[in-house]
């Protein structure tokens, strides 16, 4: 599939700052890859950067290409399509212009703001009308990329630290902290080296893992760095569920303070959780979220890996035989849906 980048010309940044960065987000969320902008606007750029963090993906968007770079850095494996109201019907094209784009790495959507030199006309594959009347670059733009895509775009899942899920009346909104904020939390509420350093090692422990199978990378990321935040509290059986507060406090998805809840060893059973006086509840990992952070901090000690038999021979050593056990059957279960024995990964 050919990558889809746009081409906005004319974009006078005092002017057209709202119309330019509104072209830039419906290409965003409507499937293409990339914007290049023939003036130079830091602004925009910073727009867009700030949208994937909050909302995903990795649309690029690059400002002041002249159009005379621009078409110069054009080669015969692009196809450049010009909507303009003076164009062929896109009703009459659209099929054409998707097999033309079978065999080309890139399709590119010229979209003008002010007036458009004719080279633009004389350069382009095709001249694409959406109605011969007067219509905004970004109506001209979306319907382009909807007829283009087949509607498939509208498919199109990103995940950032923000998920919006709308209800009848309304939405709610999830936070997922990306490792910025995560650093942030832990430095503001106190946390040492030692503890910041612990929560980075488990980290790329519980991302190694992530990677090989089918789960929500973003919660294992957030998890995985605050799993300890509790221990800015206390360091007793109880910092799980500190941390689970905290995360409360920083509005964080429960999808990840249940992670923060259940990493404790392989997990607390109601009738441990009652003798070690935490609330009556149940702290075992479920969700492959949960399995994953938890295992993640059984092969790290401090900020070194240490081998998984070791870290169940330190529980039998405590007396907690049943502990170790769930430890063991954890770091199976967890190799077994890796497709790998997690105990080889190194840091
Ligand atoms: C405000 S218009 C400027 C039109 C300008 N007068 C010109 O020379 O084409 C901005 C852009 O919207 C898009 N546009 C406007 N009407 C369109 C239509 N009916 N079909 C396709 N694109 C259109 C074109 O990309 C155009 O460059």
């Amino acid at each position: 599939m050919a990558e889809i980048v746009i081409y906005r010309y004319g974009h006078r940044p005092a002017r057209d700052k709202r119309i330019t960065t509104h072209v830039a987000l419906t290409a965003r969320a409507m499937g293409a890859g990339s914007i290049i902008i023939d003036t130079g606007d830091r602004g925009i750029e910073e727009n867009i950067v700030a949208v994937n963090r909050n909302f995903g993906g990795h649309f690029k968007v690059q400002t002041g290409v002249s159009i005379e770079r621009f078409f110069n850095s054009l080669g015969n494996n692009d196809l450049l399509v010009h909507l303009t109201m003076y164009g062929k019907p896109i009703m009459e094209k659209i099929e054409e212009i998707k097999e033309a784009s079978r065999e080309k790495d890139r399709i590119v959507v010229f979209v003008g703001a002010e007036k458009v030199p004719g080279i633009a006309y004389a350069k382009s594959n095709f001249n694409i009308s959406v109605t011969s009347q007067p219509i905004s670059e970004v109506s001209a733009l979306a319907i382009f990329l909807d007829r283009f895509l087949d509607g498939n775009e509208l498919k199109n899942e990103m995940k950032g630290r923000l998920d919006i899920n709308p209800n009848e009346r309304g939405k709610t909104i999830e936070y997922f902290p990306d490792g910025r904020d995560c650093m942030e939390i832990l430095l503001n509420r106190g946390a040492n080296d030692r503890l910041i350093e612990h929560c980075v090692a488990v980290n790329e422990v519980a991302m190694i893992i992530s990677e090989k199978m089918d789960c929500d990378r973003r919660v294992v990321n957030a998890a995985s760095l605050l799993h300890d935040v509790g221990r800015t509290v206390t360091n007793d059986i109880k910092h799980a569920l500190e941390g689970y507060r905290i995360c409360e406090e920083e509005h964080i998805s429960k999808k990840i303070s249940e992670v923060v809840l259940k990493h404790t060893g392989a997990g607390i059973t109601r009738d441990e959780a009652m003798e070690l006086g935490l609330p009556d509840l149940d702290f075992m990992p479920e969700t492959i979220e949960e399995k994953i952070v938890a295992c993640a901090d059984n092969l790290v000690i401090g900020n070194r890996r240490i081998d998984i038999n070791d870290q169940v021979q330190r529980y039998k050593n405590k007396g907690l035989d049943k502990a170790a056990t769930r430890i063991k059957e954890l770091y199976e279960n967890v190799s077994s849906k890796a497709k790998m024995d997690i105990n080889e990964i190194e840091i």
